[in-house]
């Protein structure tokens, strides 16, 4: 409520500043800074949120300075109305560029950022060898303005400050939805959002669409505050530089850090690197800004929101078995007999290794069943493809009678699916509870409301022992407490199926006897697993039945003693010792 008050405040205050006599020359200068928080904020929601990084934003920019530009002075369009369709065309060109390159998580890093900088510079050769700019530049200086700041000055100010809230409220609430956390999770790791149900094309695309609609309209009113616009200057490779320095440095994961880098900078510029000694401020400004990236690596919001938080650093902390409930509660009841899942003949080939050659088998509802065999058998690769992180060469998978072969990987989690990484893979910029949170809200098709994503979240936690952990950083946990981050992400979605990959590799003793026991106990509630496993005497201790692969294909499957005795099992995969 506070916070509201302060935020209607600072609100009422700024939007009434051209009222208030203002000098134009310090609503131009309020403007420009409104301008960089557009430019910087927009950029956040794709660039900050997802990783990945345009240098390409001059480019959406210069397509809502052009498509004002064009619209007014060459069909007589309204000013406002421009604005909309600059925001469109922009977006448009986004997810036109995103269909053929979010295809697959790949074109990221590097990639991304100079194929969005060579964007800029297809748009600007466009604008500038046509009708639009013909290289001489375009004149604006005699487009109507509506009159909604008392002055020509005032009145730009306030489309400016429109956009600064328009751009910000729309950071916010990313940030603030579900959606938002998809994004963030694709940051940490784009495989597994999907695996965990994010929908990371569509996310990708949407916030691609919206981050570039934004540039568009700022762009669209920036043509009418400059009078005359040039290509030169429009698509300059100073925007991009601009923007991603401003939201480093106020924090780029963050709503609102890259709004307070683009004031920060944008404030320094004018105060330091003007006047006689221009080359001495603006080398001082640099420096300020190398020395507070340096000590605030994730920008200057996230790092005070995060010391608010006063977030607990537990590293190598003993782990708090105590709290562990002793039930787990699946989404839907289980027993034996049915099937649940079946493999039929399903072969994966990379390039020339065939990986699997033929696998065909059964798992019935409520069972264990373990999945053994020598290195390279294709057991992780089985895992990969029930889960959909592979695509299938030939074969069919199903799911309680449904086809889950060819799915995306977030279709088949929102089906039931649920699995772990033998080397834990978790969003190292959420913490545990977030974590947690995100898969038990991704990992339903029919989307569960907040409160039972909050008490599956609470379950999985105490399930694992993870409660008094949940405010912490995966960087401050050991092995075991990743691993079972890893247990509590899997069974928060309230999984059909859960598929365990190497979950006791690199646990002591101990710890083993831990996961088995909870491993265990996960079944007692009726959730059916897969799990691969090198431990025998784990396998013993919980498989109903075991599958024994070899090269790509089943060589053996039943019950654990008889099937560790079957002679041709002993020869490929157990040697002597077992045998004796
Ligand atoms: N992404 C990939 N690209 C190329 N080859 C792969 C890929 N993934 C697996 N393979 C190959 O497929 C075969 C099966 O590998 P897989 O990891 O499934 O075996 P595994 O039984 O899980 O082995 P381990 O017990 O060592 O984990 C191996 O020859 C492996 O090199």
């Amino acid at each position: 409520m506070k916070k509201l008050l302060i935020t209607a405040l600072v609100v009422a205050i700024l939007a009434s500043l051209p009222y208030l006599g203002m000098a134009d020359y310090y609503l131009s200068y309020l403007y420009i800074i409104f301008f960089w928080v557009v430019l910087a904020t927009s950029w956040g929601i794709l660039s900050g949120y997802t990783g990945y990084w345009s240098f390409g934003h001059a480019a959406f920019f210069g397509i809502g300075v052009y498509t004002t530009a064009t619209l007014t002075t060459q069909l007589s369009w309204p000013f406002v109305a421009t604005i909309p369709a600059a925001a469109l065309l922009a977006a448009v060109v986004a997810v036109l560029i995103g269909l053929v390159v979010f295809r697959s998580g790949a074109l990221r890093g590097e990639f991304f950022a100079l194929l969005t900088l060579s964007v800029t510079f297809v748009v600007a050769a466009i604008v500038s060898n046509t009708a639009l700019d013909s290289g001489t530049g375009v004149f604006l200086s005699g487009i109507e303005i509506p009159m909604i700041g008392a002055t020509a000055s005032g009145s730009l100010y306030m489309f400016g400050f429109i956009a600064a809230l328009v751009a910000l409220a729309t950071s916010y609430f990313i940030f603030h939805s579900k959606f938002g956390q998809g994004l963030l999770a694709i940051h940490d790791d784009e495989d597994v959002a999907e695996v965990k149900g994010v929908p990371t094309f569509r996310y990708k695309l949407i916030s691609f669409a919206v981050s570039s609609a934004l540039a568009g309209a700022m762009g669209a009113i920036h043509a009418v505050y400059v009078g005359y616009v040039t290509v030169g200057e429009t698509f300059a490779v100073t925007v991009p530089l601009y923007v991603v320095l401003m939201s480093i440095l106020g924090g780029a994961r963050h709503w609102a850090g890259p709004a307070i880098g683009a004031v920060i900078i944008t404030v320094m510029q004018s105060a330091i690197v003007s006047g006689a000694h221009a080359e001495f401020g603006r080398a001082g400004v640099a420096l300020a800004l190398i020395v507070v990236i340096l000590v605030l690596p994730s920008g200057i919001v996230p790092s005070l929101v995060r010391r608010f938080a006063h977030r607990r650093s537990g590293a190598g902390a003993p782990t708090g078995f105590a709290q562990v409930v002793t039930q787990f509660a699946p989404s839907a009841q289980a027993g034996s007999g049915p099937v649940l899942l079946k493999c039929e003949d399903v072969t994966k080939s990379f390039g020339g290794i065939r990986a699997l050659t033929g696998v065909t088998l059964e798992v019935r509802r409520g069972e264990i069943l373990a999945l053994v065999g020598p290195n390279g058998s294709g057991k992780s690769t089985l895992i990969n493809m029930i889960s959909g992180h592979y695509s299938m060469t030939s074969g069919k998978i199903t799911l309680e009678g449904v086809e889950i072969s060819g799915r995306s990987p977030h279709l088949i989690a929102q089906q039931g699916v649920a699995r772990t990484y033998q080397i834990p893979r978790l969003f190292d910029n959420l913490t545990v509870l977030e974590n947690v949170r995100l898969c038990a809200k991704f990992g339903s098709a029919d989307g569960r409301g907040a409160a039972a994503v909050d008490v599956a979240t609470e379950e999985a936690l105490a399930f694992t022992g993870l409660a008094d952990k949940a405010d912490v950083l995966p960087e401050a946990l050991n092995l075991h407490d990743r691993k079972f981050v890893e247990f509590a992400r899997a069974l928060a979605a309230k999984p059909r199926l859960l598929l365990l990959d190497e979950v006791l590799c690199g646990l002591n003793p101990a710890e083993v006897d831990h996961a088995v026991e909870m491993i265990k106990r996960i079944k007692s509630g009726g959730t059916t697993i897969i799990f691969v496993e090198h431990l025998m005497r784990a396998v013993v201790a919980l498989a109903d039945r075991v599958a024994v692969l070899d090269q790509g294909k089943v060589l053996a499957l039943g019950h654990p003693g008889e099937t560790m005795r079957d002679p041709a099992v002993v020869s490929v995969y157990l040697g002597g010792s077992h045998a004796a």
